[in-house]
C-alpha cells in the first residue's frame, strides 16, 4: 500500500451533497440532457444526486480503473457507453491528473463533462466543476474514510 500525500482534503457525505447539488444547480442552466453518464465508481454519488435534481432517470456507466488507492497505474477501461455523447452528462467526482477525463472524453466527445472537484492539471478537461483543490493535495471521499485520532499539526511538524 502507498502512502497518501502529505496534504489531504477530507470531505464529509453533507459536504459532498452540498456541493453535487451546487454542481446540479450550474447544470441546470445548460442542457438538457438525455442522460448521464457516471464514471465509476468515483461518480456515482455524484451522479445519483445531479440525477435526482435534474429529473434524469436514464443513467449508464463508463468502468474505468485508474488508480491503486493512492498511486496511478494503468488505465483500464472496463466499459464504455454508446454514442458519440451528444446531449449528454458525464459525471464524476474528480479530475486530478485529467487522464482519465481525457480517456471518457474520446469515447464521448460530444458529451458535457461535470465534476465536483478539480486540480490544475486537470481542469482544462472539465466543462463544469464546484471546487479547486492544489495538485498537491489528496482529496479523501467520505466513502474512503471514517473519524480516528490524529496527532495535533504541531507534533506532526515536529517529527
Ligand atoms: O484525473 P486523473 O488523474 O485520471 O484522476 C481522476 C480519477 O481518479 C479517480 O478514480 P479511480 O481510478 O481512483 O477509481 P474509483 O473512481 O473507482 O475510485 C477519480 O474518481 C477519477 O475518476
Ligand atoms: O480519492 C481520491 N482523491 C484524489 O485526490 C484523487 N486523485 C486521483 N484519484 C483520486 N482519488
Ligand atoms: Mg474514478
Amino acid at each position: 500500500m502507498s502512502a497518501p500525500p502529505d496534504k489531504s482534503f477530507p470531505v464529509t457525505w453533507e459536504e459532498l451533497h452540498r456541493n453535487a447539488k451546487a454542481l446540479a444547480w450550474r447544470l441546470s442552466e445548460m442542457g438538457p440532457f438525455t442522460g448521464i453518464a457516471a464514471v465509476t465508481r468515483g461518480g456515482l454519488v455524484p451522479a445519483a444526486i445531479v440525477a435526482r435534481e435534474l429529473d434524469i432517470r436514464l443513467i449508464d456507466t463508463v468502468c474505468i480503473i485508474s488508480y491503486d488507492e493512492f498511486s496511478q497505474g494503468q488505465l483500464k477501461v472496463l466499459k464504455g457507453v454508446a454514442g458519440d455523447g451528444h446531449d449528454w452528462l458525464i459525471v464524476d467526482d474528480l479530475v486530478d491528473t485529467g487522464r482519465t477525463a481525457r480517456a471518457v472524453r474520446e469515447m464521448l466527445p460530444k458529451a458535457h463533462f461535470a465534476t465536483i472537484y478539480a486540480k490544475p492539471a486537470g481542469k482544462p478537461l472539465v466543462d463544469t466543476y464546484v471546487t479547486e483543490v492544489s495538485q498537491d493535495t489528496w482529496i479523501l471521499f467520505p466513502w474512503d474514510i471514517e473519524p480516528q485520532f490524529i496527532q495535533p499539526i504541531a507534533k506532526r511538524r515536529n517529527g
